[in-house]
C-alpha cells in the first residue's frame, strides 16, 4: 500500500474549504476505485493546506494515474456542482428571504440555500439540472436587482466571460422590476409619508363644516392607496407562491375596516405598519451599507510598472509577477511583496491596527511567487492598506479576486447567510406559533355567536389579536444583530464567519492559547550553545544550522538566522534526509552521520544524567532546550527563548475583565517555558509537553469542564485543537491563507489586543440579541392577553408591534458603534 497526498485546492481550485461538500463529494467519488483503498482529508495546519490522501495500492495503479484519476474527478465535481454567492438589493425586510429561501429551493437542482436581509443570496446548485442563470433569472423576477458579478466560490475561468456579458445585457430591464419605483429607493418611506398626510388632512376635514362628506372620503382612498401600495403587492407576491404572510393579514385587516365604514382606522393602520416597514429597510440598509464599505478600501486602479516608465490599469488586469508603483500616501493596489524601497505601511483597514507597520524590500530577487505568501510580514503587503511617505515597488502575489482584502469581503459574505442557534430556534417558534394564532382570530371572529356582541365588535378584536401576535420583532431579532456584530467586527479587521461563531464567542467562559506565535512573539532567540564533548561552539554550530535548515519550525528557523549571523563568513554544510518528528525534534544525515536534534522526550528520556542536569538547569531558566545526539553519542546543547508578546499580559487582564474565568495554555515546550510564559503574562494554568494530539484531548477534557472553549492559536501545529473547540480563533490570519480558511473566527492582525475586542462585541451581541428576545416576545405576550380582552384596540396593537420591530433593529444597530 502506498499513500498520495495533493492539497485539495489543487484538485478541487476555488473551494472555500475543506468542510465543503464538494470535497466529500470527491472523497465519495475515488473512493473503491480500482486500486484505490481508501481516500481521507488530512486537515491543514500552519502554512500546510488542507489535503487530499490516498492509499492506493502500486501494483494495480501507477502514481500518475491516481493523480490524473483525482485532477479529473475534482473537475467533474466542479462542473457539476456550484456555489453562488449572488450580491442583491431590493430585499426589504427578514421575511423576504424565507420566501426567496423557500422559492429558490424549488428549483430542481438547488442544493442549499441561505439569503440574508442584507442583500446576499448563496445558493449551492447542480449545474447538470439547474444553470446558473435560471437562479439570477429567478431573483430578477422577484424584483431583486443582481448588484454585482456573482462571485462563485468555485470559479471556472472558461465560463466567466460569458457570465460578465450576461450581468450587463441585463442591467437596463432590471430596473423595471425593481421595487424602488418612482422616488427611487426611498419611494416606500415616501408613499407610506403621504400616506399619513391624506389621513391627516382627511381627519382634520371631516371636522371642518361646509366640506362635503365625499372630500375626506376621496382622501381616505388615496391614503389607502398609498400606505397599501408595497403591502398588496407583496402579498400578491407571497400568495401566489402559495405562502402567506402579516402583510396579507394587514390587508384583509384593512379592508375588512374600510367594509365596516371605518376608514381611518384602516387608514391608519396601513400608514403605521408601512411606515414601519419602511424604517426596518431603511435600518437594515445602514448595516449592509457598513459590509460593502469594505469593497469599497481597495482602489480600482493600480500604476503598472512598464519599462521605464508606468501606466494605469485596472487591478483586475493585474497578473501575479507585475510590479506594481505605489506612490507616498496612497492606497496599496494589491498583495505583493515589496521589491524596491521601504515605507511605513497603515494596515488599518484589514488589521485593525492603527499603528504603520515598517516595511522592506526582499533582498532576494527572483523568489518564487506561488510560495512569496509565506514570506515573512516585513515583505509584504496587502491591498486596500495605506502606503506611508515613500514611494515602493511591489511585485504582485495574488490577483485581485484572490487578494487579502477580497478574500475577506467574500467570507463576511458569506459569513451573514450562515444562521446563528437563536435565529434557527426562532425560525421554528415561528412555525409552530404562526398556525396557532391563525387559529385563535378565527375562531375569535365568531366570537359573536356566544357573547351578546355584534360582528363588527368580534371582527376587531381579531383584526386586534393578530396584528398583535405577528412576530415580525422576532423575526428580525437576531438577524439584525449578527449582521451588525459581523460588520462591526470586520472593520476592526476581525473575521466572524457567521451567527453561531458570534453567539459562542459571546457566551464562553474558558479560553485555551497556543504558546509558540501566540502569547509569544514566534521569532524566539538563540541563548546557549553548549558542546558536550571534544567539540568547539562553532563546530556544533555548524551542525546544528545544517539540520535545521531543513526545517521551517518557528524554532528552527531562529536557530538558522541566529546562527547564520554567528556562523559569518564560514562554509556550512548541507544536510540531508530530513524527518520531523512531530512535537519532539528532527533527525538528519549529514556526512554520513545521522544527527538527531530535539527534547528530552525525542530520546525517550534515556540522555544521561549530566545531560539531564544540564539540560533541566537550562529550562529552569526559561529556555527552549534541545539536546544533539551525532549517532550513539549526545554531542551537545543548545537553548533558544521566546519572548512574550508585549500586548499579552495587557490583553490577558483584558480578557479576565470582559468575564473569561479560565485561560489555559497548551504547548509542545517544556513545562518549565510554559510556567515561566504563563506567570509574564498573567495566564493561570500552564501545560507544558504536549503533541498535538495531546492538545486536542486538552481541549477535549476543558470542554467536559466549561462546555463551551475557545482555541486561539496561529496555525501552526494547532489546527487540529482549534477545530476541536468550540471556536477556533486565529491570529495574524492575513498573512495566513489556511488560518483564514479554517478558523471560526479570524483575528487578521498580528496582535492579542484584537481578542478582548472580539469576546466584548460578542458579549455585546449576546446580549442585544437576549434584549431583543424578550422585547419582541414580550410585546407580544403582553398584547395578546390585552387585544383579547379589549383593553387595546388596533390602532395601539400596531403601534406596539412596528415599534417592538423598530426597537430591536435599532438596538441591533447599535453594535455598529460598539467601541472596545
Ligand atoms: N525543528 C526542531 N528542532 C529542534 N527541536 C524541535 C524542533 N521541532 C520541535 N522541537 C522540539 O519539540 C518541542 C515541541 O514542539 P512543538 O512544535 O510541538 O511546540 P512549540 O512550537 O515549541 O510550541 P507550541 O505548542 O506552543 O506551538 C519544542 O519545544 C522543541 O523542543
Ligand atoms: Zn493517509
Amino acid at each position: 500500500m502506498e499513500k498520495l497526498t495533493i492539497n485539495i485546492d489543487l484538485v478541487l481550485p476555488g473551494v472555500p474549504s475543506e468542510k465543503d461538500a464538494c470535497v466529500e463529494r470527491i472523497i465519495h467519488a475515488l473512493t473503491g476505485r480500482q486500486g484505490i483503498e481508501k481516500v481521507h482529508i488530512v486537515p491543514g495546519s500552519g502554512e500546510n493546506k488542507a489535503q487530499l490522501c490516498f492509499h492506493y495500492n502500486p501494483a494495480i495503479i501507477t502514481v500518475d494515474r491516481v493523480e490524473k484519476m483525482a485532477q479529473q474527478a475534482g473537475a467533474e465535481i466542479l462542473d457539476r456542482y456550484h456555489h453562488l454567492l449572488i450580491p442583491v438589493k431590493g430585499i426589504r425586510h427578514q421575511r423576504q428571504t424565507r420566501l426567496l429561501e423557500a422559492a429558490i429551493r424549488k428549483l430542481r437542482g438547488v442544493l442549499s440555500v441561505s439569503v440574508s436581509a442584507a442583500g446576499m443570496v448563496f445558493v449551492e446548485t447542480d449545474a447538470t439540472e439547474l444553470h446558473d442563470e435560471t437562479v439570477y433569472d429567478l431573483l430578477r423576477k422577484e424584483g431583486l436587482t443582481i448588484t454585482a458579478v456573482p462571485t462563485k466560490a468555485h470559479d471556472h475561468a472558461h465560463d466567466h466571460d460569458h457570465e460578465h456579458g450576461e450581468e450587463h445585457h441585463h442591467e437596463g430591464h432590471d430596473h423595471n422590476h425593481q421595487h424602488g419605483g418612482i422616488f427611487g429607493e426611498r419611494t416606500e418611506l415616501i408613499f407610506s409619508l403621504l400616506c399619513g398626510a391624506m389621513l391627516g388632512i382627511g381627519f382634520g376635514l371631516s371636522f371642518l363644516p361646509g366640506i362635503p362628506t365625499i372630500v375626506p372620503f376621496i382622501l381616505y382612498i388615496a391614503a389607502y392607496f398609498f400606505g397599501g401600495f408595497f403591502t398588496a403587492t407583496e402579498a400578491v407576491q407571497t400568495i401566489r407562491k402559495g405562502g402567506f404572510e402579516i402583510d396579507f393579514l394587514m390587508l384583509v385587516a384593512a379592508i375588512g375596516a374600510a367594509i365596516l365604514g371605518n376608514w381611518v382606522e384602516g387608514a391608519l393602520l396601513l400608514f403605521l405598519f408601512s411606515l414601519g416597514h419602511a424604517l426596518e429597510h431603511f435600518a437594515m440598509e445602514k448595516a449592509r451599507k457598513s459590509i460593502a464599505a469594505l469593497t469599497a478600501l481597495a482602489p480600482k486602479t493600480a500604476f503598472l510598472k512598464t519599462g521605464d516608465g508606468m501606466k494605469e490599469v485596472d487591478i483586475t488586469s493585474l497578473n501575479k509577477g507585475d510590479v506594481i508603483i505605489i506612490k507616498p500616501n496612497t492606497k496599496i493596489a494589491a498583495d505583493g511583496i515589496i521589491i524596491k524601497g521601504s515605507s511605513s505601511i497603515n494596515q488599518a483597514p484589514i488589521t485593525g491596527e492603527s499603528i504603520p507597520v515598517d516595511k522592506h524590500a526582499y533582498e532576494q530577487v527572483d523568489f518564487n511567487i506561488e510560495t512569496a505568501a509565506q514570506l515573512d510580514d516585513q515583505y509584504k503587503v496587502y491591498a486596500g492598506t495605506i502606503n506611508g511617505n515613500d514611494s515602493i515597488e511591489v511585485r504582485v502575489i495574488k490577483e485581485a479576486k484572490d487578494s487579502t482584502l477580497s478574500r475577506l469581503v467574500q467570507m463576511v459574505n458569506e459569513a451573514q447567510t450562515q444562521k446563528s442557534p437563536t435565529q434557527q430556534f426562532t425560525d421554528k417558534f415561528e412555525r409552530i406559533f404562526v398556525p396557532f394564532v391563525l387559529v385563535l382570530v378565527t375562531l375569535l371572529c365568531f366570537v359573536f355567536l356566544v357573547r351578546d356582541e355584534t360582528f363588527n365588535e368580534s371582527f376587531y378584536r381579531a383584526m386586534s389579536v393578530l396584528v398583535a401576535a405577528s412576530p415580525c420583532a422576532l423575526a428580525i431579532s437576531t438577524p439584525s444583530a449578527v449582521l451588525s456584530g459581523v460588520a462591526r467586527a470586520a472593520r476592526m479587521g476581525v473575521l466572524i464567519k457567521g451567527g453561531r461563531p458570534l453567539e459562542d464567542l459571546g457566551s464562553l467562559k474558558a479560553l485555551a492559547f497556543d504558546k509558540t506565535g501566540t502569547l509569544t512573539e514566534g521569532k524566539p532567540k538563540l541563548t546557549q550553545i553548549v558542546p558536550l564533548i571534544n567539540l568547539t561552539e562553532e563546530e556544533l554550530l555548524k551542525i546544528v544550522v545544517a539540520v535545521e535548515a531543513l526545517s521551517d519550525h518557528p524554532i528552527a528557523k531562529a536557530i538558522v538566522r541566529d546562527g547564520r549571523t554567528r556562523l559569518a563568513g564560514t562554509n556550512i554544510p548541507v544536510a540531508h534526509n530530513m524527518e520531523a518528528v512531530l512535537g519532539k525534534g528532527i533527525k538528519a544525515t549529514l556526512n554520513n552521520d545521522t544527527i538527531m536534534i530535539g527534547n528530552l522526550a525525542l530520546f525517550n528520556q534515556t540522555a544521561p544524567g549530566d545531560v539531564q542536569t544540564q539540560v533541566k538547569a537550562l529550562e529552569k531558566s526559561g529556555n527552549t532546550t534541545m539536546v544533539v545526539l551525532r549517532n550513539e553519542e549526545y554531542i551537545g546543547i543548545i537553548a533558544v527563548m521566546d519572548t512574550p508578546r508585549k500586548e499579552a499580559k495587557a490583553a490577558i487582564a483584558a480578557l479576565q475583565q470582559v468575564g473569561i474565568q479560565k485561560m489555559v495554555m497548551l504547548t509542545g515546550d517544556n513545562q518549565q517555558v510554559a510556567e515561566a510564559v504563563a506567570a509574564e503574562t498573567g495566564i493561570q494554568v500552564a501545560m507544558g509537553g504536549l503533541l498535538p494530539a495531546d492538545k486536542v484531548s486538552a481541549i477535549q477534557q476543558l470542554m467536559k469542564e466549561e462546555q463551551k472553549v475557545a482555541m486561539v492559536g496561529d496555525g501552526v501545529n494547532d489546527a487540529p485543537a482549534m477545530a476541536n473547540s468550540t471556536v477556533g480563533i486565529a491570529m495574524g490570519a492575513a498573512g495566513s491563507d489556511v488560518a483564514l480558511e479554517t478558523a471560526d473566527i479570524a483575528l487578521m492582525g498580528d496582535n492579542l489586543s484584537l481578542l478582548p475586542f472580539a469576546i466584548g462585541l460578542s458579549r455585546q451581541a449576546k446580549k442585544i440579541i437576549k434584549q431583543n428576545l424578550v422585547i419582541s416576545l414580550g410585546v407580544v405576550a403582553l398584547l395578546i392577553p390585552c387585544t383579547i380582552f379589549g383593553i387595546a384596540t388596533i390602532g395601539p396593537a400596531v403601534i406596539a408591534h412596528e415599534g417592538s420591530t423598530l426597537i430591536v433593529v435599532f438596538n441591533a444597530l447599535r453594535l455598529l458603534a460598539y467601541k472596545r
